[in-house]
């Protein structure tokens, strides 16, 4: 399995670059935005529960989102690999991500981190929340607050996997094609 973690803040296009990616390389994309987004609108039980998370911009409870990430893994069991896309977050998720993967004989391959300045996401995003429709994409106050969330939280975890030798930043100032050009060769370098 290859597995390979996108990385980078809110609206660095991590969403984007995997439709492509996933096709070309035959990986799984799992989109941990993406499936809680799917929850709230089915109204299930992990819906209810991370919905005034998401809504205020803040991050889902580690507990409640590791076990979903795992059980979206685990529908895949034939898998040439997971691009995980919002995932790991936190320092406690990317230890929980290698634990998991280290009792299914996998591990992280590489973490590739999209780079882009906050004022031109936080317009992206912006300009995303006009046809969207997600409530977290319409309000700046909750976008900075996002901000704060990857600055405090998620930030770290450059150094995680720079110390396992693992982190390659990527410019994610481009068109899409040229963005997944660079990330292409990274992956092709492994
Ligand atoms: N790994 C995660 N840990 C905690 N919360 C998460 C995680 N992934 C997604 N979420 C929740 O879902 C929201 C939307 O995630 P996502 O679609 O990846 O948005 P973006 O990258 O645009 O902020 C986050 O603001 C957070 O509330």
């Amino acid at each position: 399995m290859t597995n390979i973690v996108l990385f980078g803040k809110p609206g660095a296009g991590k969403g984007t670059q995997a439709e492509f990616l996933k096709e070309k390389y035959k990986l799984t994309h799992i989109s941990t935005g993406d499936v809680f987004r799917f929850n709230l609108k089915n109204d299930t039980q992990l819906g209810k529960q991370a919905r005034v998370y998401m809504d205020a911009g803040d991050l889902v409870p580690d507990e409640l989102t590791t076990k979903m990430l795992i059980d979206e893994v685990n529908k895949h069991p034939d898998t040439n690999g997971i691009l995980f896309d919002g995932y790991p977050r936190t320092l406690s998720q990317s230890e929980a991500l290698d634990n998991f993967l280290t009792s299914i004989n996998s591990k992280v391959a590489a973490t590739i981190a999209l780079e882009a300045d906050d004022e031109i996401l936080i317009q992206r995003l912006l300009e995303r929340g006009k046809t969207s429709g997600r409530i977290d994409d319409q309000d700046e106050e909750k976008i900075r607050n996002r901000y704060q969330e990857y600055n405090e939280k998620t930030a770290p975890l450059m150094n995680y996997y720079q110390a396992q030798g693992k982190f390659h930043a990527v410019n994610g100032i481009g068109s899409i094609a040229e963005i997944t050009d660079r990330v292409s060769a990274v992956i092709d370098n492994l």
